[in-house]
């Protein structure tokens, strides 16, 4: 439910911006009460998906791997009408900061496994109630904590959609666990867009560079378009020499271009590869020497991700 009163009575804003979303931008606030640190997102009510992104998200929190709701305000903000989410908040920073500044103890292709897992786990909790998430990036992967030990959680529900017509619409949020062959072809598009996403974060993941390139430094190019398209992507031998064939045969299958033929969450979870991570060889790999070499060739990764992002969703909106 949404609080009546104004958020500043419960929390007091601070100066520090954490980063501005699709719908908003986000600062650290701390719980006038207990002295708690959270973060605040405004919200826009006019803004597009505004009330969908707060009750998919208020309805995802259950999931330990998503970024947890504490509690929702609708106030007038800069004389315009918000909505005002209180998230836990997560010091320990989005994914791919945290790997970068790891120089001393390299990550390894069992932790990239473990990291797999837990996205993996946040998607399988929506898809499992016919959401698709539709912005799965490095930089919506946000840690709990500032060790290694900490959850790695998924935020910014902006572009969230219930695939289904029904699935929450029912007062009592019953969950619609629609068995996949009921969903039509364009239900399954969005989902199977996740798993793209996360196709292309555990390549980066494991190497440090993203499959597709754009042609010389522009933000998408019809080359890079047509490479996605095509699926047009390799394995480099200097990064992926030693890196298992499981791990190479589990994103070839994610990052199948035929929707029909690319595996659903289910299949991702089930796979040796994320079932038993620790059967995963601890390989070192080469990820944030790749990365801390050229920081802003990981922006142009963002920026290609997000370019991607967009490409699959306008496409979606044909189909
Ligand atoms: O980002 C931090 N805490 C955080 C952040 C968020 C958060 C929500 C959203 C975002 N961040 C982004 C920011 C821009 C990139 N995409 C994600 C846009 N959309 C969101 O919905 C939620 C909860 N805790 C953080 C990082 C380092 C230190 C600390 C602090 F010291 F404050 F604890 C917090």
């Amino acid at each position: 439910g949404f609080s009546k009163n104004t958020v500043t009575e419960d929390y007091q804003l601070t100066r520090e911006k954490l980063g501005t979303g699709i719908n908003g931008s986000v600062v650290k606030v701390i719980h006038r009460q207990t002295g708690a640190e959270g973060a605040l997102k405004i919200i826009i009510k006019e803004s597009r998906n505004s009330e969908l992104e707060v009750k998919l998200h208020a309805y995802a929190s259950q999931c330990e791997n998503v970024v947890r709701i504490l509690d929702v305000y609708e106030n007038i903000y800069r004389q315009r009408p918000c909505y005002l989410l209180i998230m836990e908040c997560m010091p320990g920073g989005e994914l791919f900061d945290r790997i970068q500044n790891t120089t001393q103890t390299k990550i390894t292709e069992r932790d990239a496994a473990d990291i797999m897992r837990q996205i993996g786990n946040a998607v399988m909790f929506l898809h499992r109630r016919n959401i698709a998430h539709r912005d799965l990036k490095p930089e919506n992967l946000l840690y709990s904590e500032r060790n290694f030990q900490s959850l790695l959680k998924l935020t910014d529900f902006g572009f969230a959609k219930e695939v289904t017509q029904k699935g929450l619409e029912t007062p009592c949020f019953t969950p619609y666990y629609a068995a996949p062959e009921v969903l039509n072809e364009k239900q399954r598009y969005d989902m199977s867009c996740d798993v793209w996403s996360m196709g292309v974060i555990m390549y980066v993941l494991l190497c440090g560079y993203p499959p597709f390139y754009s042609d010389h430094g522009f933000s998408i190019s019809p080359g890079m378009k047509k490479r996605i398209r095509q699926g047009e992507y390799t394995f480099p031998d200097k990064e992926w020499k030693n890196i298992s064939l499981t791990a190479k045969d589990l994103i070839k299958r994610m990052l199948t271009v035929d929707v029909n033929k690319r595996i659903d969450i289910y299949e991702f979870m089930n796979s040796p590869w994320v079932a038993n991570v620790r059967e995963v060889p601890s390989t070192p790999l080469f990820t944030s020497a790749n990365m801390m070499e050229d920081p802003d060739c990981y922006r142009e990764t963002q920026r290609e991700m997000e370019s991607a992002l967009q490409t699959m969703r306008v496409d979606n909106k044909v189909k």
